[in-house]
Order: C-alpha cells, then sequence, then structure tokens
C-alpha cells in the first residue's frame, strides 16, 4: 500500500461522532521481525508471507541485507535467501529506531569478526539500556564498545563456543531472545539463565515459537528463567505466515470502544502468543461490548466503562491504547508492573502523564505503576508525541471524542510499526488533517 502522507507531519485529529466498519489487522510486528532475522539465520530461501511493511520491518530487511542477506519483495510477501551463521562482518548496521531489532542482531553480531550498530535517534533508541545484553556477550567471550552501555555499539566476536550464560530479563526480554536466535548456531549452544524479576514472558514465548516452526529444538522452564537451545544446529523453514498484529489491534478495539458504533477487526488468531490479545479482555472487563467469532473480533462500541486496575507488563505495547479506554472511563485505571514502559521509545509512563495533564485530567505515577482517573478531554490544544508511535496511538484515540481538535506533533512517526493507522481509523469514520510537522527532531 502506498503511503500518501507527507514525510513529516503533525496530525490534527477532529473528534468524530461514531466508528463504524470492518478492517483486517495488519500484519504482526514482532513475528515479522523475527521471521525475517530467522530466514536469514537459514542457508536457504524462505518465503515470509505478509510481512508488515513498517519501519521496524524495514529496518531488519535493510541490515539482513547489508550482512548479506537477499531479499525480494513479492507481492505482500519477502522471499529471503539466508546467510546461515556466517553474516558479513565489518558492517556497521543502522537499525533505526527499532528496539527488538538493535538487540537481536547485537547478539546475532557475535557470529562477526565486527559489527558496528548506530542510530538517527539518539534521543529515543540511542537512550535505551543496551549493557544487560553486551554483559552477557561478553561473558560468552565477545568484545564488546558502547557509550555507558547505550548505541553507538560495536560487537565483535567470531570464534566462540556458548555454553552457560546469565542474562538479565528485568529491563527487556529482548536480551533474552536476542541470544536464543544466537544460540543454535554455537557449537555448544546456550544453556541460558534469565534472572531477575523476568519481564514481557510473551515475546520470550514468541521467539521459542519462531525457534520451533524453523526446526530448532529448545527447551524451556515453565517461568522461562532457564532456556537450554543445543548447539551445531540449522534454521529451515519454506514458508513462514505473518499472524496479526495485536498491539496496534488493540488501538483500533479501543477506539471503537470509546465511540458509538459497530467496529470489527479480523485476522486476529484467538490462539495467539501475542501478549496485547489481553486487551480484549481488559476492554471486556471495562465494560465494553467485544466478541469474538474465529478471527474476527467486533465492538459495538459507546457502552458507558468503568476503570480497572491491572498489571500491565502481559499487555506492555497495548497499556497506550488502554489508557485511552481509562480515559474514557469512570474511575481511576491503575496500571501495574509497568516500569519497563520507561524504557520504550519514551518514558511512557511520565511522558503520558505530561500529555494527559496538558489535556485537563488526572494522573499519577509510582515507579512501575500508572494511574489515569477518567474525564473529558478538552482539546483545542497541541499535545507532543514524543516520537513514539504508541504515545501516538493513545492521543489520535483522545482526539477523537475530545472537545475541540487536537493537534498532535510528530505524527509520522507511526509509520514504526502501523503506517495504515490513520488509513484506517478513517475508514471508520475517523477525520484527520495533515500539517507541518513543528515537532523538534
Ligand atoms: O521481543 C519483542 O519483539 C518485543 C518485546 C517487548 O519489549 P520488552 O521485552 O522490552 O518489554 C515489546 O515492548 C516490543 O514492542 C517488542
Ligand atoms: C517498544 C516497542 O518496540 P521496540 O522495543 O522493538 O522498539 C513497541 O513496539 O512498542
Amino acid at each position: 500500500m502506498s503511503d500518501p502522507l507527507p514525510g513529516t507531519f503533525d496530525v490534527i485529529v477532529h473528534p468524530v461522532p461514531e466508528l463504524r466498519g470492518t478492517l483486517t489487522a495488519q500484519p504482526s510486528k514482532n513475528y515479522t521481525t523475527r521471521y525475517l532475522l530467522a530466514a536469514a539465520l537459514s542457508e536457504g530461501r524462505t518465503r515470509v508471507v505478509g510481512a508488515a511493511t513498517s519501519e521496524d520491518a524495514e529496518a531488519m530487511l535493510r541490515c539482513l541485507r547489508d550482512w548479506g542477506a537477499g531479499t525480494e519483495h513479492v507481492g505482500q510477501d519477502v522471499v529471503v535467501t539466508g546467510f546461515g551463521a556466517r553474516p558479513r562482518s565489518g558492517v556497521t548496521l543502522n537499525p533505526g529506531n527499532a528496539g527488538a531489532v538493535a538487540r537481536f542482531l547485537m547478539a546475532v553480531a557475535a557470529l562477526t569478526g565486527e559489527t558496528q550498530f548506530v542510530t538517527d535517534y539518539p534521543d529515543s533508541l540511542g537512550k535505551r539500556p543496551q549493557a544487560d545484553l553486551l554483559q552477557a556477550l561478553e561473558r560468552l567471550g565477545a568484545r564488546t564498545a558502547s557509550v555507558d552501555g547505550h548505541l553507538p555499539v560495536t560487537v565483535a566476536g567470531g570464534n566462540l563456543r556458548g555454553g552457560q550464560v546469565e542474562v538479565s530479563a528485568e529491563r527487556s526480554s529482548q536480551y533474552a531472545s536476542a541470544l536464543m536466535f544466537l544460540a543454535p548456531l554455537l557449537p555448544e549452544g546456550l544453556d541460558l539463565r534469565l534472572t531477575g524479576d523476568i519481564k514481557s514472558h510473551a515475546p520470550l514465548r514468541q521467539t521459542l515459537d519462531t525457534l520451533a516452526a524453523f526446526g530448532v529444538r529448545a527447551t524451556a522452564s515453565d517461568d522461562l528463567s532457564r532456556i537450554r537451545i543445543p548447539g551445531g544446529q540449522t534454521y529451515r523453514l519454506e514458508r513462514a505466515e505473518v499472524p496479526g498484529d495485536y498491539p496496534g489491534s488493540a488501538a483500533l478495539l479501543a477506539a471503537a470502544a470509546v465511540l458509538p458504533g459497530e467496529v470489527t477487526v479480523s485476522n486476529l488468531r484467538a490462539a495467539d502468543l501475542q501478549g496485547e490479545r489481553e486487551a480484549i479482555d481488559v476492554l471486556r472487563a471495562m465494560g465494553a461490548d467485544i466478541t469474538r467469532e474465529g478471527e474476527r473480533v467486533t465492538v459495538r462500541g459507546g457502552r458507558p466503562l468503568h476503570a480497572v486496575t491491572r498489571d500491565g507488563d502481559g499487555f506492555t505495547d497495548a497499556v497506550q491504547a488502554l489508557t485511552a479506554a481509562a480515559v474514557a472511563a469512570t474511575g481511576t485505571t491503575t496500571w501495574e508492573n509497568v516500569y519497563t514502559l520507561r524504557l520504550k521509545e519514551c518514558d511512557r509512563i511520565s511522558d503520558t502523564r505530561h500529555e494527559l495533564e496538558a489535556l485537563g485530567l488526572q494522573t499519577a505515577e509510582t515507579r512501575d505503576s500508572l494511574s489515569v482517573t477518567g474525564g473529558p478531554v478538552a482539546g483545542g490544544v497541541t499535545v507532543d508525541g514524543h516520537g513514539d508511535h504508541r504515545m501516538i496511538m493513545l492521543l489520535t484515540l483522545l482526539g477523537m471524542r475530545a472537545a475541540a481538535p487536537l493537534r498532535i506533533t510528530g505524527a509520522h512517526h507511526i509509520r514504526k510499526s502501523y503506517p495504515g493507522f490513520f488509513a484506517h481509523l478513517t475508514a471508520l469514520g475517523g477525520r484527520f488533517e495533515y500539517a507541518p510537522n513543528t515537532r523538534e527532531e
């Protein structure tokens, strides 16, 4: 789908009376990045069916090409010719603003003599911590360099054997996922011990699911604190079908819950390892009329919503979307156990509070929680998208039911995970204007 929107833009969100229609969920960001990487680590050709076309997907493809993978777009699919355990050495990779892409590739870089990682987002990805992963790689015998555990980073490996290694999973699951992709290609594999209070179990299970799909043997304890992956294995899968994306769809479902009308989103597997599937249960618990028929989820909007308190770690990428529902709800909603939101594209706890207070809403935060009290959204002001696609989703949903139009700066950053977001909402009845970007980048 060609993108008709300007390269950079603010968006002016107009309030609308209702949302109505049926949409197909966009392809999963998490499975696109995983399948493209696993395909490149294979010796042969893999057809990744229905891959996402977001900036993060393009960042992964760009880096894999730089490492020597062949990539060919065939319709909505990508045919990848892999480099197996021999990515090109001496390359500088630019993962854009994609955290999972950067982490996964930093671990695989231990197969190369040397790989440099840079980013054009010093105030976003450049601020996100990498030390937990770099320390684990050094324990395995790689040499690394960084700016106090931040990008730009250099990883130099080449003759790692593998074995037992600890990695903290307290700040992100991505470090462990990254090592899991490296493990089968090391002679002795990896006996991974995940330390600390493990966060984001769902993406870890998506990684295990991907390894299994590509024929890589792995065993994991029930709590995922120990993951063993034998060495000397190869990745192989001819066809990898990308499922629908739950984090982005959670924003559509939350939009439908806070406005009158009826919206159906298809291509959402009932049995899916994406933790943001839980957004359906959360919206239902808040009072939304939300039902499922197979892979189709329907919301009949406009029902009165009430506040909830939930552990948000299980659906970390849907917390911002569900915060829009919390604003429409009676009472105070609290998302608990969400410290890792501070380590994403922005600080999604404090920055959410700042923008919601600018809209006249009452919020509170602790180190690892965010509370929002439902209330009217004034609108008629400009809010900052913080260069964060999930913040832009939240603010857009608030603008659609505000008293006056809401301007969001730097709204083009939506393309990180959901380039078709505004087109999808327009098809349901949303009304948007696109103005020159005013966000200091
Ligand atoms: O493994 C992945 O693909 C991801 C894991 C999660 O990050 P954390 O593990 O840092 O919570 C999630 O927020 C991110 O969007 C994608
Ligand atoms: C934080 C996210 O992605 P990543 O960590 O891959 O940048 C996200 O998609 O919300």
